[in-house]
């Protein structure tokens, strides 16, 4: 099929290149020209593991194309995906400048009947505002029909969760358009699931308000288990092992970042303040979050009474591994209350110190070598459980630091582990280690 990508992005980005793939003729378009150029070449705007290789792979055979041009983009398209940011508005809503700016582009330069298909993260409502925008902005002759068709995809695992997703959601009011989006989607062998609009709509946010949920809830948990002398890796793998409850997203930590739960959780709450419902239950889970976020800053001032001065290592700044995304990262929490109590800052990343230079300047030092970032530091902040720092031998932290004071929001050691080696070791929901252990015992 003909198919067209409105938005290069992490979701727009990853669809292009998996349809392109799959053997259909696609074109990627986005307004911002550096992009284009850049993918053009082959190179990817942002890390994503494989995304390249395929890009270059679909770029090479003629499958994939790359715009700017909405003419180009849009006039014989059979179908359309528009995958455009839907940011946070100050008062937490989803901004939907993009998706109605493309809408109009689309109406204006569509030349054939066509499916308009939004794979962006939408509040209730918003496509039967789309189908506005064609009724009124289209060519008289043209039919346009609009799908809802959330996506589920994570940064870091996006090209297996396009192949190996769960279910696919195909929110229609006209059967055939949804048998077309089904029949696009059939060789995938994912389960799809055909609703009405609003339903699809709903469907997205409720999954990932669940999973913040989830999240918070376990958090929580993890906050009682310190004061009651419990251990949350126990708590949680044998909560997990409930098939009813299961066993994913309860990694307890100090909270969920990125490019969506944030966001999306933030945009329910306005949805139901819209309507008159307060949703006090995803209001609680946003507010844990925020708490668990500033967690281990108010530890470190705990410990050591006061920060100034003090040269503070932090090993992670992606929101989690294998992305370089650091958008609403609990590493960017972090760093501006441990810069605001006057300490220094290392911070260590393999891959997303671009992005964080963006956000920070000169203001922070930063390293892609792990022992660089401890060394002389008065203590660490574990915030994002990269492999490099999970397989770190133990002993570093007492060889390169002037106090070897680990504070890990993401638990990756065993704490039976640490306890052979002379470190003060905080994390989260789990018992305190002090460094009066010597290396000695086995
Ligand atoms: N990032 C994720 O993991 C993820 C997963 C599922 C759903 N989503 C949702 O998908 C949507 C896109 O997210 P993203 O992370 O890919 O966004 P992004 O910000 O990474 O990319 C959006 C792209 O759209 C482009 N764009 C803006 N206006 C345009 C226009 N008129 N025409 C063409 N391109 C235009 C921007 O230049 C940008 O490159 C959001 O609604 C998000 O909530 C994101
Ligand atoms: O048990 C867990 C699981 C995750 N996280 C944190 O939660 C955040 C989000 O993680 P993840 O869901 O893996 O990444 P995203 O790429 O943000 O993906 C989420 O957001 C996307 C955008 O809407 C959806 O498409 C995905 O289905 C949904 O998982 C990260 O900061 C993680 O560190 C935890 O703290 N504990």
């Amino acid at each position: 099929m003909r198919i067209t990508v409105a938005g290069a992005g992490n979701v727009g980005l990853v669809t292009a290149v998996c349809l392109a793939d799959a053997g259909h003729q696609v074109t990627c378009v986005d307004t911002q020209k550096e992009k284009i150029e850049m993918l053009e070449k082959g190179h990817s705007p942002f890390f994503e593991p494989g995304l390249e290789p395929l890009l270059e792979k679909t770029l090479s055979n003629g499958k994939l194309r790359f715009t700017t041009n909405p003419k180009l983009a849009y006039s014989d398209a059979e179908i359309i995906f528009i995958a455009v940011g839907t940011p946070a508005k100050k008062d937490g809503s989803a901004d939907l400048s993009y998706i109605y700016a493309v809408s109009y582009s689309i109406a204006n330069n569509i030349e054939n009947n066509v499916i308009v298909c939004t794979k962006s993260t939408v509040p209730v409502g918003t496509n039967d505002e789309i189908k506005q925008i064609f009724q009124y902005g289209k060519p008289r002759h043209l039919k346009v029909d609009v799908v809802a068709n959330p996506e589920f995809l994570r940064e870091g695992s996006a090209i297996m969760d396009f192949y190996l997703g769960d279910r696919i959601i195909v929110g229609a009011d006209n059967p055939e358009a949804a048998a077309i989006m089904e029949q696009l989607y059939l060789p995938l062998k994912i389960p799809i699931i055909v609703t009405d609009i609003r339903s699809a709509e709903m469907i997205k946010y409720a999954s990932n308000a669940f999973l913040a949920t989830k999240i918070s809830f376990i958090n929580e948990i993890a906050n009682l288990c310190e004061k009651v002398g419990a251990n949350i890796d126990e708590v949680a793998y044998g909560v997990g092992k409930d098939k009813r409850i299961g066993e994913s997203f309860l990694q307890a930590g100090i909270g969920y970042g990125g490019s969506c739960f944030p966001k999306d959780t933030k945009a329910l709450v306005q949805l139901a303040g819209n309507v008159k419902h307060p949703f006090e239950l995803l209001e609680s889970v946003i507010k844990v979050n925020q708490h668990q976020h500033s967690l281990l800053v108010v530890k470190a001032k705990e410990m050591m009474d006061s920060l100034k001065g003090k040269k503070a290592a932090i090993l992670g700044l992606a929101f989690k591994p294998e992305t370089d995304d650091i958008r609403e990262a609990a590493s960017i929490t972090i760093i501006r209350e441990l810069l605001e109590e006057g300490a220094t800052v290392t911070a260590y990343d393999p891959i997303a110190i671009p992005n964080a230079h963006k956000l920070f300047g000169n203001s922070i030092e930063y390293t892609t070598n792990i022992r660089q970032a401890l060394k002389d530091a008065d203590f660490a902040i574990i915030a994002t459980e990269w492999e490099q720092i999970k397989h770190l031998p133990l002993d570093t932290f007492a060889v390169c630091m002037k106090e070897p004071i680990v504070l890990d929001g993401r638990n990756c050691y065993c704490i039976k582990d640490i306890q052979r080696y002379p470190i003060t070791y905080v994390s989260i929901g789990r018992p305190v280690i002090s460094k009066v252990k010597p290396m000695s015992i086995k």
